[in-house]
């Protein structure tokens, strides 16, 4: 319903229920030719689904499709065969109970395609296992293989359903599909024999034709082109546009494979699908006494062969009855007109049979072993109401079929609707009779004449008020009634039934006939035709008797379960799409009461819901403002209404209703707003949360870890003291596993520190206090790094310091201790050139002994002469270890006057030998010449 309130603006409603005008048909037409213009073929009346069929694919079939409306409320998405499915599957799943969906309609409303759609969804939406993927499978294959032996082309519709469905879906307790079975109801045999003008026979017979292989067709004594048999060709339209026999007899020989027919089986069903051809093609003639003859017994060969009978036995069968009187049997020829009756009877049971025997068959195939199956979602695909110009004896079934179920739905509607209304307080009038028709007498057996069963009719049923004959009629109606005609008025209108014919109100099948059938040597035909119906012929029940009692079981099997409907409605008679026939529609709208059901869901109130899911929906704050004037009107207005134990908010009339979802829609953009800010807050703080919580946990872990190093770590700290206070308690003791460490790390230690403290030179006498087991290694070291100084000073010392110092060393033997001022003396060096002496080179005895002019007092440099100059100055020399300070000049030599004065003695030869001082001051000695 919410669905339906939002898009009801744009394509008129989605629920009938929601029309102001709900009483006016042309509202409803209108309504519906609306959608269907915008190709929405679905609209609710309530939980009932309408669906015109809009012969062309619209792709709302879609996996997707299916996915969408999965699981979903019934009236949150648009209305879909889908959400029928959905609802009912999951009803059953949650309160684990039986369900039906029933769906109805004129031939080529859609009914058979609803069915398959809501097949297909189960198949795709239902969770599935492996194993029952073959059930699944066998669920969906059934259908091609009955459709070809149950669907024909019709001139309503190409591949219309010549018989009523009812398919039992089911499913374990999971909710997993597991098993099906099959009921089948009045298959329409008479279009075995014949066929109006542009329709065909069942599929099977021309796909067998157009897709058996010769080699198939030869064996069966057939051949390909459909217009050679009678039951093929009277409705002049064997072959068909639309209808691809070829790759439907694909299609069906590979489902047969899947469904478990065995090789014998399909020999046994073509045999009798050919041998059905055969019989059709057999011609009588009259023979000399009037009786009838077969002239051609070619067919009668075939069929005898394929069915596995005596073709004399057969023939006899065709062409004679047996007459039985109280003692004896008489067997009668036939007229060639009774035995074309009497094939075409043999033609319409044998198929009709081997029909059910293919249910049977696919229904074993689709068993359910497993015994823990816990519910059912049954599909009823039936005919619907059927009104012909001439409506004969199937039209009555199917119309009384109708009646049935109409009434059942009725029964459960109103009851559901009147037992809501009474729950929740509200009084309701609904004011519907429910006209039952239909009584024993009318199906019961009866005499052989039409007129005489129409006299039966009469007498038992005459005084009906909806049963009316030419007799009974007034003198208004009776010219609108046939001698051999009555009328019924239905829930869906006037029907007019001819009993001419075709009332098979005794069995059809001969004696002769089920002799030869139940000896027949073909399998599948001695299941059909069992000998025990030979012996109780007499009790045999009519058709209608059968199905009557068919009916009346379906109608057990659906009351015990829940229903959903769909109510398929055809647009137009021409197979359009896009054409949308008023006058057929509104028909249509008639006979399937949607107008009834319409008032009876609006007789009370247009919208009821329960408050939770109301209020979830119209809750939100600008909406509230709304819904509270829109309550208080409420409940002014249905006050006395109220109720005590009242659960549901009804609203009768739909325009409040829209006022209230008008407001809704208004404030939708600030609640999607506000949802999203809601849910994107929620979504942040979970996000934050779970960051947070992963934070602290990190933290625990890292905080935990860190721990953990620093526990390590002290530990390994606390041995290293143990083990170094244990060394130092034992560090006095030879080297032990106790004191190993300890000792090695003094060891190391003080060298360290030793590094930084050795003496840098050789007068340097500090040295590091070694502990007390280094002091011998110390003492070594120490003596080492002494002696390095001392290599080390010596190497650089230059050989004129060395000189020096070995003169401080005789200085030292000569003054020490006996001669002031030594002491102070060691500090100051001898100047290599303080005390020099030089000679000249000639014959003088002149020497000067240079004395370093430091001190300004100090006189300067002493002049001598003496008689020994050669000795003297080499004892100087030697005694001063200076040989190198004597220097021999030539011509001059300057000497020190005191500081800063110096003079000069130029040395000279000449005759004699002379020193002389000029006025200069220059000293100058003068030689004599050698010799
Ligand atoms: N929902 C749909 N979408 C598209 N086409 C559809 C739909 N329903 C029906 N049709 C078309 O209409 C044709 C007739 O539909 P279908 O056979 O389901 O009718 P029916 O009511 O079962 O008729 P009958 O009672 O004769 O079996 C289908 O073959 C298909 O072409």
């Amino acid at each position: 319903m919410e669905g339906t309130l939002t898009a009801r603006d744009k394509v008129g409603v989605q629920d009938f229920v929601l029309l102001d005008a709900y009483t006016s048909e042309s509202a409803f037409v209108d309504n519906l030719r609306k959608r269907f213009s915008e190709n929405l073929i679905y609209t609710y009346i309530g939980t009932l689904l309408v669906s015109v069929n809009p012969y062309q694919e619209l792709g709302i079939y879609t996996v997707s499709q299916m996915e969408l409306y999965q699981g979903v409320n019934f009236f949150e998405l648009p209305p879909h065969v889908y959400a029928i499915a959905d609802n009912a599957y999951r009803m059953m799943c949650s309160e684990l109970n039986n369900h039906f969906i029933f769906i109805s309609g004129e031939s080529g409303a859609g009914k058979t395609e609803a069915s398959k759609k809501i097949l297909q969804y189960f198949a795709v939406t239902c969770p599935m296992t492996e194993s029952l993927q073959i059930a699944r499978d066998r669920l969906l294959l059934s259908n091609p293989v009955l459709e070809a032996f149950g669907n024909a082309k019709t001139l309503r519709n190409d591949n219309s359903s010549r018989f009523g469905k009812y398919m039992d879906i089911q499913f374990d307790f999971q909710g997993v599909p597991v098993g099906g079975h099959i009921i089948s109801y009045l298959i329409e045999k008479s279009r075995v024999v014949y066929q109006n003008h542009g329709e065909r026979n069942f599929h099977i017979f021309y796909q067998l034709l157009a897709g058996g292989d010769a080699e198939r067709l030869s064996s069966l004594g057939l051949e390909q082109d459909p217009q050679l048999y009678k039951y093929l060709s009277q409705g002049h339209c064997a072959k068909e546009s639309s209808i691809n026999d070829k790759n439907d007899w694909k299609t069906v020989s590979n489902a047969f494979s899947v469904i478990d027919f065995t090789r014998a089986d399909l020999e046994n069903l073509f045999g009798i699908i050919a041998s059905v051809l055969h019989l059709g093609n057999i011609c009588f003639t009259e023979d000399k006494q009037g009786g009838a003859t077969v002239p051609d017994t070619h067919e009668i060969k075939w069929i005898a062969k394929l069915l596995g009978v005596c073709p004399s036995v057969l023939l006899e069968a065709l062409t004679h009855r047996k007459i039985e009187a109280k003692t004896e049997e008489v067997i009668c020829p036939l007229t060639v007109e009774l035995s074309v009756y009497s094939r075409d009877a043999m033609a319409k049971a044998v198929y009709g049979r081997t029909f059910t025997w293919l249910v049977s068959k696919i229904n074993s195939s689709l068993v359910n072993k497993d015994i823990t199956q816990k519910t059912v979602i049954g599909l009823l695909d039936i005919y619907g109401f059927e009104v012909f110009d001439k409506n004969g004896f199937e039209q009555f079934c199917i119309n009384y079929c109708n009646e049935k179920l109409q009434q059942l739905l009725i029964e459960r509607t109103l009851k559901a609707e009147q037992a809501e209304y009474e729950v929740e307080g509200i009084e309701v009038n609904i004011g519907i009779t429910l006209r039952v028709m239909f009584s024993k007498e009318c199906i019961r057996p009866g005499p052989a004449t039409d007129l005489s069963f129409l006299e039966k009719l009469e007498e038992k049923v005459g005084r009906h008020a909806h049963f009316q004959t030419r007799k009974l009629a007034g003198a208004k109606g009776r010219k609108r009634i046939g001698w051999l005609e009555f009328r019924l008025l239905h829930y869906a209108g006037e029907v007019t039934y001819c009993t001419k014919g075709e009332w098979p109100v005794t069995p059809i099948l001969t004696v002769l006939h089920l002799q030869v059938l139940c000896r027949s040597k073909n399998s599948i035909l001695r299941e059909c035709f069992l000998v025990a119906e030979l012996e109780n012929r007499r009790r045999q029940p009519t058709v209608g008797t059968q199905f009557k009692n068919s009916l009346s079981s379906l109608l057990e099997i659906l009351i015990s379960k829940e229903p959903s409907y769909i109510r398929c409605i055809k647009p137009n008679e021409s197979k359009e799409p896009s054409k949308f026939d008023d006058f057929l529609i509104r028909h249509q709208i008639k006979y399937l009461g949607l107008m009834e059901h319409l008032r009876v869901r609006r007789a009370g109130f247009a919208y009821r819901r329960k408050y939770e899911h109301f209020l979830q929906r119209h809750l939100s704050s600008p909406t509230l403002i709304f819904f509270n004037i829109f309550i208080y009107l409420f409940a002014s207005r249905e006050r006395e209404r109220q109720r005590e134990n009242e659960t549901k908010i009804f609203i009768r009339f739909p325009r409040t209703l829209f006022a209230t979802e008008d407001a809704f829609e208004f404030s939708k953009h600030q609640l999607v707003a506000r949802i999203q800010a809601t849910y994107k807050g929620c979504l942040a703080r979970r996000e934050y949360m779970r960051k947070r919580q992963a934070a602290t946990k990190l933290e625990a872990h890292w905080r935990g870890a860190l721990a953990r190093k620093e526990i390590k770590r002290r530990r390994w700290a606390v041995q290293i003291i143990r083990r170094f206070i244990k060394g130092f308690i034992n560090r006095d003791k030879p080297l032990c596993p106790d004191n190993e460490e300890f000792v090695v790390f003094v060891r190391k230690n003080y060298i360290l520190n030793l590094r930084y403290h050795v003496p840098k030179n050789v007068l340097d006498k500090s040295w590091l206090r070694p502990p007390g087991i280094l002091e011998n290694a110390s003492d070594l070291l120490r003596k080492m790094c002494v002696r390095n100084l001392v290599r080390k000073y010596c190497r650089g010392v230059s050989a004129e310091r060395k000189a020096m110092m070995q003169q401080k060393v005789v200085t030292s033997d000569i003054f020490r201790g006996k001669k002031d001022g030594y002491a102070e003396s060691l500090n100051q060096p001898f100047a290599h050139s303080r005390l020099g002496v030089s000679t000249s080179s000639l014959s003088d005895g002149f020497l000067v002994i240079h004395v370093s002019p430091e001190d300004k007092q100090q006189k300067g440099d002493i002049i001598l002469q003496c008689e020994h100059i050669f000795e003297v100055v080499t004892k100087l020399a030697m005694l001063a270890k200076k040989e190198c300070m004597v220097n021999v000049v030539q011509g001059s030599l300057q000497f020190y006057v005191s500081p800063g004065k110096e003079g000069t003695i130029v040395f000279d030869t000449g005759p004699e030998e002379q020193v002389y001082k000029d006025k200069n001051g220059q000293l100058t000695v003068v030689s004599g010449r050698g010799a």
